[in-house]
């Protein structure tokens, strides 16, 4: 994004000649601690990340909001125990290189450090009680609240088309930078979804989560051969179809869940959010149908690039273009970086009509 001048104290004026307002410091919304945690507050990390407080637990690790002498922006730590539930967690690891391969594209959150804890409990008595001890770690970039955080927060817990129709050009964009290294996401949802937090990166998507990403295709760019059995990667509320059918995962089920993301944004829930678990893959074929009652809901223009997607086969390298310009009408002329839901009270999303809860 492009600065021209600022006119004043609230406000800055792009290249273009639109104005738009500053973006205020932003402070996540910070966790109570319960004593599990492996950082303190105003801890100095590595006499270089300042701890600033607890920002989640998730299912593999925590994640602290801070700041770090060199970088100029805030900074979370994500630190994940070598050591889980007996077994050694190999995702940190994976995400760490998976980023770092990644890094200098414009969906992906910048990595400001990578490694391990040195908080040892063992000190030097084997290695096998040194790697019992370490903690993997990962600093990058603040972001901001989820998409799926950012949509229970509307009051008509939904997102208004022009908004859904940006979080997916801009998701699919972000596709493109994973896809296009050779790697798959395997877990594309809402909560992966962040949007920055400083003047120029707030209206700009980032994919988060590097934690289940696949290589797909060989250093001679020809497909991996697809395991017999692949163990089931992923959150079942996005999966794709195939993904149930315990198949290989390739690119199209990436999209896959990219569309149910988008249609839960617009719909509140998901059709198949309150069926049994024996029920969700039938209810998600039937969603796939054309003019489905519930994929009707998601308007003209979602339910075609729904239908683009649902036709995608698992030998298909989909066109991340050709999908975006399916969605360029829903956007109602909104440009990317024109201000979404959340920054306008939700007003967009209160007065349209387009969609109706599930
Ligand atoms: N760079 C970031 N800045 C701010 N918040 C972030 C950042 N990265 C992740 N988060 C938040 O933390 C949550 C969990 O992150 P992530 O999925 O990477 O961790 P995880 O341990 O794999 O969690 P889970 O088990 O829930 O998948 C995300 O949903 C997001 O809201």
């Amino acid at each position: 994004m492009e600065i021209l001048l600022e006119s004043n104290d609230d406000t800055v004026v792009l290249k273009d000649g639109v104005e738009i307002p500053k973006v205020k410091p932003y402070v996540p919304i910070l966790k109570d601690r319960n004593g599990s945690e492996y950082l303190r507050n105003e801890e100095l990390f590595r006499g270089k990340f300042l701890v600033k407080g607890l920002i989640g637990r998730g299912g593999y690790g925590q994640i602290y909001y801070g700041s770090d002498a060199t970088f100029p922006e805030d900074v979370v730590i994500k630190i994940e125990p070598v050591i889980r539930n007996g077994k050694t967690g190999r995702r940190m690891l994976l995400e760490q290189k998976i980023l770092y391969r990644l890094q200098g594209r414009p969906h992906v959150p910048i990595m400001c450090a990578s490694g391990h804890t040195d908080h040892l409990n063992f000190i030097g008595i084997i290695f096998v009680a040194i790697k019992f001890s370490l903690n993997h770690l990962l600093v990058m970039q603040l972001l901001g609240p989820n998409i799926g955080d950012l949509k229970k927060r509307s009051p008509v817990r939904r997102l208004s088309s022009t908004t859904v129709a940006r979080i997916m050009i801009q998701g699919i964009a972000a596709l493109r930078d994973v896809h296009s290294l050779g790697y798959i996401h395997r877990d594309v949802k809402p909560a992966n979804m962040c949007f920055g937090v400083t003047q120029n990166t707030r209206h700009v998507l980032k994919l988060v989560d590097y934690g289940m990403v696949r290589r797909y295709k060989n250093s001679d760019g020809n497909r991996r051969k697809p395991r017999y059995r692949p163990g089931f990667r992923g959150t079942l509320r996005y999966s794709s179809v195939r993904v149930h059918d315990g198949k290989e995962q390739v690119p199209s089920d990436d999209f896959v869940s990219m569309a149910y993301s988008g249609a839960e944004l617009l719909l509140v829930n998901l059709p198949w959010k309150l069926v049994s678990v024996e029920e969700i893959r039938q209810t998600k074929l039937d969603f796939h149908t054309p003019n489905s009652p519930f994929l009707m809901l998601t308007g003209p223009y979602f339910s075609i690039f729904c239908g683009a997607i649902f036709s995608l086969r698992s030998q298909d390298e989909p066109d991340h273009s050709s999908l975006q310009a399916l969605l360029s009408e829903m956007t109602g002329g909104k440009s990317l970086r024109e201000a979404y839901d959340w920054e306008e009270n939700y007003r967009d999303a209160l007065g349209s009509s387009t969609t109706e809860s599930v």
